[in-house]
């Protein structure tokens, strides 16, 4: 398994199953992509105030706050999938219902047409083309993603819960950073200098302690960092 971040922007992604985790996948995705869930009934989850409003206050607010999860009520058999997934031509195909015939048949005509897929009812082995859905912890625009290569759902939880404590206010240092950097590039600090300041602040204990009290403070813990660099 090679871990990489997609771009799900413009996409589409069909979750077959509105249970428990295809609603959970379904939130997951819908603020990247255009979501599309089928299924004959719907977790509470997926029902949310918005799908009850009136269909005009609902347009409103899909324009405000980007897409929202489409349900569209049906059960298809297994031959039935395929016409799902040509009509909906997605980039990603989800299996989460309850069927492992249904599922087998979403992987295989996702497999069959190029179309990534990811099968929530199997872990371990997993054929090319197949995605595993990892643990992820964000402080953006920090991520980290964790898989156990589908091993153990159980551990990547116990793992995320673990690093979310140790990346707090990894978010704020990388825009500390990324503008540090910038700055002594536009400075023209020769490349060698530059880095070595850059990587300093990163590790800086003090420029850490001063961004959980504000940015400003950040930056003044910076300053102290790149001054002692650029004077050696
Ligand atoms: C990371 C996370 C993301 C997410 O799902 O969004 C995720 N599972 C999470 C939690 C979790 N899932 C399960 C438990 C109960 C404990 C247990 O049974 O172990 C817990 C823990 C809990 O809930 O406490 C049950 C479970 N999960 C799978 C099966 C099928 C099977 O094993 O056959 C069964 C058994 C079903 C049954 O027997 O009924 C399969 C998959 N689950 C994966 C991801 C993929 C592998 C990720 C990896 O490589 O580690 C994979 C392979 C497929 C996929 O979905 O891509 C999410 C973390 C949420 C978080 O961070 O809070
Ligand atoms: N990946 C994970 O983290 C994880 C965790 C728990 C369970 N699972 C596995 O994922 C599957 C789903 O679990 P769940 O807890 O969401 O189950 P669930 O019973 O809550 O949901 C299943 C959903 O699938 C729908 N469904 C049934 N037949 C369908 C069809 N032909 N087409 C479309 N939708 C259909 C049902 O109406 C229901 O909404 C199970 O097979 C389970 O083994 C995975």
């Amino acid at each position: 398994m090679t871990p990489l971040y997609h771009d799900l922007s413009g996409e589409t992604v069909v979750v077959f199953g509105g249970g428990a985790v295809g609603s959970r996948k379904a939130k997951g995705f819908d603020e990247a992509a255009q979501v599309v869930v089928v299924s004959p009934e719907f977790d509470e989850r997926l029902r949310s105030p918005a799908d009850e409003r009136e269909a005009d206050e609902r347009e409103a607010a899909d324009a405000a706050d980007g897409p929202a999860v489409e349900l569209v009520r049906a059960a298809p058999d297994a031959d039935a999938v395929t016409d799902w997934i040509d009509r909906f031509d997605p980039a990603l195909a989800v299996a989460a219902t309850d069927d492992a015939a249904v599922n087998a048949a979403v992987e295989a005509a996702a497999l069959d047409r190029g179309i990534l897929v990811n099968r929530t009812d199997v872990s371990g082995g997993r054929d090319p083309g197949s995605v595993v859905v990892p643990a992820t912890i964000e402080d953006d625009p920090v991520t980290v993603a964790l898989s156990t290569g589908g091993t153990s759902p159980a551990l990547a939880k116990a793992l995320r819960e673990r690093i979310e404590a140790e990346i707090e206010g990894a978010g704020a240092m990388a825009a500390l950073s990324g503008e540090i950097r910038e700055e002594l590039k536009d400075e023209g600090v020769a490349p060698e200098t530059r880095r070595e300041a850059v990587r300093r602040v990163v590790r800086s204990r003090g420029v850490w302690k001063g961004l959980q009290k504000g940015r400003s403070n950040g930056r003044q813990e910076a300053d102290t960092v790149i001054e002692e660099v650029l004077n050696r």
